[in-house]
């Protein structure tokens, strides 16, 4: 029997008994979890069945709803139980499937005996509670397995760093519940193993990779320092990966201290929502926020405003409808230029130019908004605005009360005393009850109008006192468009965009790049409501956020700690965040890169580095073979499309399941989505819209294809007529970093300059005439 065999049958026999002893837990677990299960479900039987009864006497009702907070608290208390149990069944039930993937063996400085280290995705102890079966990776002893070759190595543990020497380092590989396989490792952590996962096709969800976390991408996860973390890293490195094991990390390592309700995933598109989301519950951690920043901008301002998607500015300008002044702005307002000018304007403001709307009931003026005005500014102008602003509130509040005193002998009010409901009767009988030992009968019915009048009364001015509280009575629309009024002889591009803006805050509507500034300026105006609970906030594909978003997101979470992830090279928007030095300026942050790419075979890395800005980072290909990229240049249209079929049967036919067309824009992927499907191809065309990720064929125009990957792309029409400025390079890098195994780039006539500018090695060049034709469909 050879080492290794004799080895793996040792590993077999360990790997078996671990199963053995959480299977056995599992079965006891099971009949724990069947038990609180049924006590919960007939506690909540007995729970209803009180409530319906005994309500009908006072007595009764007074003992049955002492009885009932009883119940409710044992009931919760057993559901709180229930869940622990139910989350420990899970993550037992996980571990069965594969209780670990690596071991290290580790002898501690001034030690004899070398522990051997099993790592896996939780951790399984022993009887003894102090022994481990398994280590959870996330815990200190496990960052060896990331970081160290066997040799000499250390960790950090609570408040020492221990050293020693790692005589081994394994990594398994188990399938179906079974351990299959094994690779001791050198250098890395198994190239073995990654190049195993990385040449599996791809997933309609993402997965995790902690058995093969790389050193690099271990930097970010561990990242523990009470700094910001900027990632800079090129297409496939894994950024998306390392932030989703980041927050895993983070959450274990902080435990009592950060939930994941304190976490908050700004993504790029709503597919990416659901392509993500498998990762942290795989992982036995709960599910974070994840927010697109249009959907927050949304709900911040959707009920006044028409907002632009940021899909819909990309539109504008993919498809070439773009004006001079509508780029001039998608750039002024997304810069701290704008931003300064926007903070000069709210500092005047202490001293003039706020506007005011008049607080109203009905028909009558209560304050003017003249009045209102006079009275803030006569006010000690040392004050900041929003301490003004709070007590011209209390002084609207008291005029209200004054208000609603002098109503009180309104006419009309009794003929809508019918407005008032049974609850309210009800208050007032039982008001008059609590008086009646001191009046008359007589009193007491006036007694009873009057409390009725008085309840009604306020309940027509609750929602106008509601708006006031939320100084709704400053007219934020008006203030801000004030700023616009008069042209700036030292700001050309705001002269070149006033107007417009004007017009389009008039008619309620914020294109994409006038959403951000306009909520900063009123959150500023009125006293920013910061989100205090909020600890640490990752933003995926940092690089599509103007630097006025991220000052933003800065102001409006405070004390949150943030991870940004992005690419410079994939820079889709005109305020793109692509100069790292500006970004620098916004946040005292920790830099970290990753230069090499794990997504694609190296054949399409050498290629698609050929479509990066040159002067940017450079990009190293995991060493994976696969076919070089093809590209085909037709003669016409019609040829495009048959060319595209051809290569979806082929793409089909060698095994790819996850296939993508990716265009410039959203029309020609309906475009190619309609004529694949009278060409009985099944196709799945994403928009914006799409929230769940299609197995099969899906077109979707590059945007929506922002960090996801499918096994083989097709990039659509990549000729000089539709690929030519300088966005359009980065949206070439973009789609055809997409595909994980193979890449095909079809064009109408001439290829794109900046293809021409890759180097001709790195992939195949077709150029065809003639094509078999017809197929079915055509017109
Ligand atoms: N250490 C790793 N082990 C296994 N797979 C990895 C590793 N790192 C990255 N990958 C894989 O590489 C692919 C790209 O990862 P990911 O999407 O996280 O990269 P990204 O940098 O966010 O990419 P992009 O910016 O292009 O969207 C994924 O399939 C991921 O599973």
């Amino acid at each position: 029997m050879t080492e290794y065999n004799q080895s793996f049958e040792e590993e077999q026999e360990r790997f078996h008994e671990v199963k053995t002893v959480i299977k056995n837990r599992l079965n006891k677990l099971m009949k724990r979890v069947k038990r609180i299960r049924t006590d919960v479900l007939d506690l909540r039987k007995e729970f209803f069945e009180d409530v319906t009864v005994n309500l009908t006497e006072m007595d009764d009702a007074i003992e049955t709803q002492a009885s009932l907070k009883q119940q409710a608290e044992f009931l919760s208390e057993r559901e709180r139980h229930h869940d622990q149990q139910d989350q420990s069944f899970r993550q037992l039930t996980r571990l069965y499937d594969q209780p670990y993937f690596g071991r290290i063996d580790f002898k501690e400085d001034g030690e004899t005996a070398v522990d051997a280290i099993y790592i896996g995705t939780s951790s399984l102890l022993k009887k003894n509670e102090e022994d481990f079966y398994v280590y959870d990776w996330r815990a200190p002893i496990a960052s060896m397995y990331y970081d160290y070759p066997p040799g000499a190595s250390q960790y950090q543990a609570i408040d020492e760093t221990i050293t020693g020497e790692m005589t081994l380092k394994r990594q398994y590989v188990v399938k179906r519940g079974e351990l299959e396989g094994m690779f001791d490792t050198g250098l890395t952590i198994g190239d073995g193993l990654l190049q195993q996962v990385l040449g599996e096709t791809a997933d309609t969800t993402m997965k995790n990779i902690v058995a093969t976390i790389q050193q690099e991408q271990n930097k970010i996860i561990r990242h523990e320092k009470k700094k910001d973390l900027i990632v800079q890293g090129v297409a496939g490195s894994g950024k998306t990966s390392a932030a989703l094991q980041r927050i895993a990390y983070l959450l274990y390592r902080f435990r009592g201290e950060l939930t994941a309700e304190q976490m908050l995933l700004f993504s790029p598109n709503p597919l990416f929502h659901t392509y993500v989301s498998q990762v942290l519950p795989e992982l036995g951690e709960d599910q974070i926020e994840q927010v697109t920043f249009y959907h927050y901008l949304e709900q911040e301002l959707g009920r006044r405003f028409v907002i632009e998607t940021p899909f819909d500015q990309l539109e504008v300008l993919l498809t070439g409808e773009v004006t001079e002044s509508r780029q001039v702005n998608m750039q002024y307002k997304a810069s701290l230029q704008f931003k300064e000018k926007v903070d000069h304007y709210l500092e005047q403001l202490k001293y003039r130019g706020l506007a005011f709307r008049n607080i109203r009931f009905r028909d009558h003026v209560i304050v003017s908004k003249q009045e209102l005005s006079r009275y803030f500014y006569k006010m000690d102008q040392n004050e900041s605005v929003q301490v003004r602003l709070s007590q011209l509130r209390d002084f609207i509040l008291a005029s209200l009360k004054e208000e609603q005193k002098q109503l009180m002998d309104a006419d009309w009010l009794e003929d809508e005393l019918e407005l008032l409901d049974l609850d309210d009767y009800q208050a007032a009988y039982e008001q008059i009850e609590g008086e009646q030992d001191t009046m008359d009968w007589f009193n007491q019915t006036e007694r009873e109008q009057q409390i009725l009048k008085l309840r009604l009364i306020n309940k027509l001015f609750k929602p106008l006192r509601k708006k006031i509280k939320r100084l709704q009575f400053v007219d934020t629309k008006r203030t801000y468009l004030r700023l616009f009024d008069h042209a700036d002889a030292t700001d050309e591009q705001f002269n070149h965009v006033r107007l417009e803006t004007r017009q389009q805050l008039l008619d309620n509507f914020l294109t994409y790049e006038d959403a951000t500034p306009f909520l900063y300026f009123e959150k500023v105006c009125l006293g920013f409501d910061e989100q205090g609970s909020i600890q640490h906030v990752i933003l995926d594909e940092a690089q599509d956020y103007s630097l006025f978003q991220l000052a933003y997101l800065k102001r409006i979470y405070p004390n949150s700690q943030m991870t940004l992830l992005g690419d410079v090279h994939q820079t889709l928007y005109l305020h793109g965040l692509n100069d790292d030095h500006v970004l620098k300026s916004l946040t005292d942050a920790d830099v970290l890169t990753l230069n090499k790419s794990y997504r694609a075979t190296e054949q399409l890395v050498n290629f698609s580095k050929g479509l990066a800005k040159q002067d940017a980072y450079t990009i190293e290909p995991f060493v994976r073979q696969g076919d070089k990229p093809n590209i085909y240049e037709v003669e016409t249209e019609q040829m495009m499309m048959h060319k595209i079929y051809d290569e979806l049967q082929a793409f089909q036919a060698q095994g790819f399941e996850q296939l993508a067309i990716i265009t410039k824009t959203k029309q020609e992927a309906k475009k190619v989505t309609d004529w694949l499907q009278l060409n009985d191809t099944q196709a799945h065309l994403v928009t914006v819209e799409t929230h769940e990720f299609e197995p099969g064929i899906k077109v979707l125009p590059v945007y929506l294809a922002k960090g996801i990957e499918f096994d083989a792309v097709i990039v659509y029409d990549v000729s000089e007529k539709h690929y030519y400025n300088e966005l359009d390079q980065y949206l070439l890098y973009t789609a055809s970093t997409r595909a994980m195994h193979a890449l095909t780039l079809v064009s109408h006539q001439t290829v794109a300059p900046w293809l021409k500018a890759v180097d001709a090695s790195t992939y195949q060049h077709h150029k065809i005439m003639e094509i078999q034709l017809p197929k079915k469909g055509d017109a």
